[in-house]
C-alpha cells in the first residue's frame, strides 16, 4: 500500500497531457467482446480498472495484449464463463459485461458490481432494460442471472437518465432483433464514443448524444480500430488545480466543448480560461468570487468534478453552495476537508462552502474524486505536508498523477505504508 505526500503552496505551470477516457475505456473493452474479430483501440488510460478488465476479459477467453496506449483484442474464442464472484466485484463498469455478454450469447451471470460506492448506486433501470428486450433475470447470491431465448428490440423509457443503464441496453440492443428505442437516454460524451466504435463495428446505431438513440439489430459484427475521445474528467481536474494553486497551465488533447460547464463556472469565479482547438490554458488569479454549482447530468457540471471543485471553492471569499442532483450525498470528501481546516456545512444535497485558509493533515480517499479533491486541497496548503491514503483509488482513474503534478512544478511523491502502523 501506497501514500501520497503533498509539500503544497507552489504555483502549478506548464503543460500536462490528457489520456484516454476512464469512462468510455471501461465501455469500449467489454463492448469489443460483441465483435468476432480483432478491435483495436488506442489513446487508452493506464489504470488499474482498464487493468481488471484485461483480466476479466482474459478470464472469458479473449486474447488481449496491452502495450502503452494501444489496446488489441480478438475475442474470437470467447466462451460464456459465469463470472459470480472475483473480479467484477472491484470495478463499477464490470456491469457492461451483462449487456456485452447478453448481445454475444443470449446469456450472462456476472455478480453485482464493485467500484466507489459513495452512496448506494442501483441497476434497476439496466435490469428494466434486459427485461425488455426479453431477458428473463434473476439475483441468486448476489449475482444476476440474465437469459433471453431471443433478444427482441423494444422502445424502453428510463425512469432515471442513467449512463450505465444506456450503454449496457445500447450493447444488448445492437445484437437484438429489429428495432430498439431508448428515451430518455444519457448524453454523456463517452455513450457517443460508444455508439462510435459499435458502429465501427457493424451496429447500427443513430442519435447517441441526444435524448433519443435508436438501435437496429445487427446478427453480426466484426472488428474495427477506435481512438478513445480524452478524458474530460481528468481535464476538469488538472484545470481545477490550476486555478486552486494561483498557477497557469495548458491543459492539452481536451475536446473543450466537453469542458464548457466547468470553464463557464471558473470563468465566473474570475478565473481566466483560454480555449484553443484541442488544449485550454487556465491562468489563476489573486482573488475568487463565490459561487454556486449544481451538479447534473451532461451537459450540466458533472458529478464526477463535485468533489474536486469544493476544494477550489474554499479558495474562493465568501459562501459558495454546491449542490449534487445526481448523487445526493456524494459528500465523503467533505470530512477529510474539514480536518484541513475547510469550513464546509452539509445540508441535504448540498455543501456549503466558506473561503478558508487550508492545513496540512493526515486524510483518507475514500473514493476516486474524493481523493482528487484531497490532492487540489493538499496542493493549496502553504506549510506543512499532507498526507493522502487510499491511493488505490485515486489509481482508479488518475494515470501519471504524480508524474504530471511534478511536471507541473508540484512537490509530490508517493511512500510505502507500513501496514503494521496504518491509523488512517
Ligand atoms: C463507469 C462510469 O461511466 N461511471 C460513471 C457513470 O456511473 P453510472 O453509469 O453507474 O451512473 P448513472 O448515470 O447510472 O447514475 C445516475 C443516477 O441514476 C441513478 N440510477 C442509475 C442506474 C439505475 O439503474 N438506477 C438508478 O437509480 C443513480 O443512483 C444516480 O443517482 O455515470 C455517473 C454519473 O455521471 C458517474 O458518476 C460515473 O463516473
Ligand atoms: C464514480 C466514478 O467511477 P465509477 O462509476 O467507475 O465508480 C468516477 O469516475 O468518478
Amino acid at each position: 500500500m501506497e501514500k501520497i505526500m503533498i509539500a503544497g503552496g507552489k504555483p502549478l505551470r506548464g503543460t500536462v497531457q490528457i489520456s484516454g477516457a476512464k469512462n468510455s475505456a471501461i465501455a469500449l473493452i467489454p463492448a469489443s467482446i460483441l465483435a468476432e474479430s480483432t478491435v483495436i483501440l488506442d489513446n487508452l488510460p493506464e489504470l488499474s480498472d482498464v487493468a481488471i478488465y484485461v483480466e476479466l476479459l482474459t478470464e472469458l477467453g479473449a486474447k488481449i495484449e496491452w502495450s502503452g496506449d494501444q489496446m488489441v483484442i480478438d475475442p474470437s474464442h470467447l466462451k460464456a464463463i459465469p463470472m459470480p464472484n472475483g473480479n467484477v466485484k472491484k470495478l463499477r463498469a464490470s456491469y457492461y459485461l451483462m449487456g456485452a455478454m447478453l448481445g454475444r450469447f443470449g446469456e450472462a451471470v456476472i455478480g453485482l458490481p464493485g467500484g466507489c460506492n459513495f452512496e448506494p448506486r442501483p441497476i434497476d433501470q439496466h435490469i428494466k432494460g434486459f427485461e425488455a428486450l426479453g431477458a428473463q433475470v434473476s439475483n441468486e447470491f448476489g449475482a444476476l442471472h440474465i437469459r433471453a431465448k431471443e433478444l427482441r428490440g423494444a422502445k424502453i423509457y428510463m425512469d432515471v437518465v442513467s449512463v450505465g443503464a444506456t450503454i449496457n441496453i445500447m450493447l444488448a440492443a445492437s445484437r437484438a432483433i429489429g428495432v430498439t428505442t431508448i428515451e430518455n437516454a444519457a448524453k454523456e460524451p463517452e455513450i457517443i464514443d460508444v455508439a462510435t466504435l459499435l458502429n465501427a463495428m457493424g451496429a447500427k446505431i443513430k442519435g447517441a448524444g441526444t435524448e433519443t438513440i435508436r438501435i437496429d439489430g445487427v446478427s453480426s459484427m466484426s472488428g474495427c480500430r477506435h481512438s478513445i475521445i480524452p478524458d474530460r474528467i481528468q481535464a476538469a481536474t488538472y484545470m481545477i488545480a490550476a486555478a486552486a494553486t494561483r498557477g497557469d497551465v495548458v491543459v492539452d488533447n481536451v475536446i473543450p466543448k466537453h469542458l464548457e460547464a466547468v470553464t463557464a463556472k471558473l470563468q465566473e469565479m474570475g478565473v481566466h480560461v483560454y480555449e484553443m482547438d484541442e488544449s485550454i490554458r487556465v491562468v489563476g488569479q489573486p482573488d475568487y468570487v463565490s459561487v454556486d454549482v449544481k451538479a447534473l447530468v451532461y451537459p450540466g457540471f458533472a458529478t464526477d468534478i463535485q468533489s474536486p471543485m469544493s476544494s477550489l471553492l474554499t479558495q474562493a471569499n465568501g459562501t459558495s453552495v454546491l449542490s449534487d442532483y445526481v448523487y445526493s450525498s456524494r459528500f465523503k470528501h467533505v470530512p477529510e476537508l474539514l480536518r484541513m481546516g475547510a469550513k464546509i456545512k452539509l445540508e441535504g444535497r448540498s455543501a456549503i462552502i466558506e473561503g478558508s485558509e487550508l492545513s496540512a493533515a493526515k486524510v483518507k480517499a475514500t473514493d476516486l474524486r474524493a481523493g482528487a479533491a484531497l490532492v487540489i486541497a493538499a496542493l493549496t496548503v502553504k506549510n506543512g505536508v499532507t498526507e493522502i491514503t487510499g491511493v488505490e483509488y485515486i489509481d482508479r482513474g488518475y494515470d501519471n498523477l504524480v508524474s504530471n503534478l511534478t511536471k507541473l512544478g508540484a512537490e509530490i511523491w508517493r511512500e510505502s505504508i507500513n501496514e503494521c502502523n496504518v491509523d488512517k
